[in-house]
């Protein structure tokens, strides 16, 4: 089970990294193990070309398990979607330009997209003609506080497929991560539509 966590955590590296979602050290990675653990990217290595022993466990505190290696700087923020949503099997954080760019565009809390095809990539949604709303968080380098802010969001109202941290990038997830990556896919692909959008001075 590890083995396989580790792998798909490697795969998704690779992948993201060469669609450019991850450069530097940007991005962080988790497949959940169970109900109280999650396997972790280690903080501040490359995302794109991992090997196994860059990947640690931690609880549902972010605390690392039988490992010396520091988690990512954005633990909580993995272990606090799983201890949300226990249907969450993998989380995935990128750092693209145009989900950075959007989420700096739009000021307000929610960025919301219509009329894209696109949008059935999204579990649930079955046509272009609806709303889309994605949450956007404002940046913090406080994790126990973006946590709990991200806690609170999503009292107001349970979160679907991901959200965005303002000038920082885009966090998604799924049952599991080929799911994960769907939705990552999509969501990118729709930022990138909304982001060129923008830019022809079209919608909005
Ligand atoms: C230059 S990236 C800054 C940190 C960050 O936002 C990120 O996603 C990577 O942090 P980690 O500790 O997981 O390497
Ligand atoms: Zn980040």
């Amino acid at each position: 089970m590890i083995d396989t966590a580790a792998q798909q955590i490697i795969d998704a590296g690779r992948w993201i990294d060469a669609q450019g979602w991850c450069p530097a050290t940007g991005g962080n990675f988790s497949v959940r193990l169970g109900a109280e653990r999650a396997l972790i990217t280690a903080s501040g290595c490359h995302k794109g070309h991992l090997s196994a022993d860059q990947l640690l466990q931690v609880d549902l505190d972010g605390l690392p398990q039988e490992s010396l290696l520091k988690p990512s700087a954005e633990t909580l923020l993995h272990t606090r979607l799983y201890e949300l949503d226990s249907g969450i099997g993998a989380v995935l954080h990128t750092h693209s330009v145009a989900s950075t760019v959007l989420s700096r565009l739009e000021s307000g809390d929610w960025l919301t997209i219509s009329g894209y095809e696109m949008q059935k990539s999204l579990s649930g949604n079955h046509t272009h003609d609806a709303s889309i709303r994605i949450a956007i968080l404002d940046n913090a380098q406080d994790m126990p506080a973006l946590a709990a802010e991200l806690s609170q969001c999503w009292q107001t109202e349970p979160l679907a497929w991901g959200f965005l941290v303002r000038g920082h990038g885009l966090y998604t997830w799924g049952h599991d991560m080929s799911e994960a990556r769907r939705h990552l896919e999509g969501l990118e692909f729709l930022f990138a539509c909304e982001l060129e959008m923008r830019r022809l001075g079209a919608g909005v």
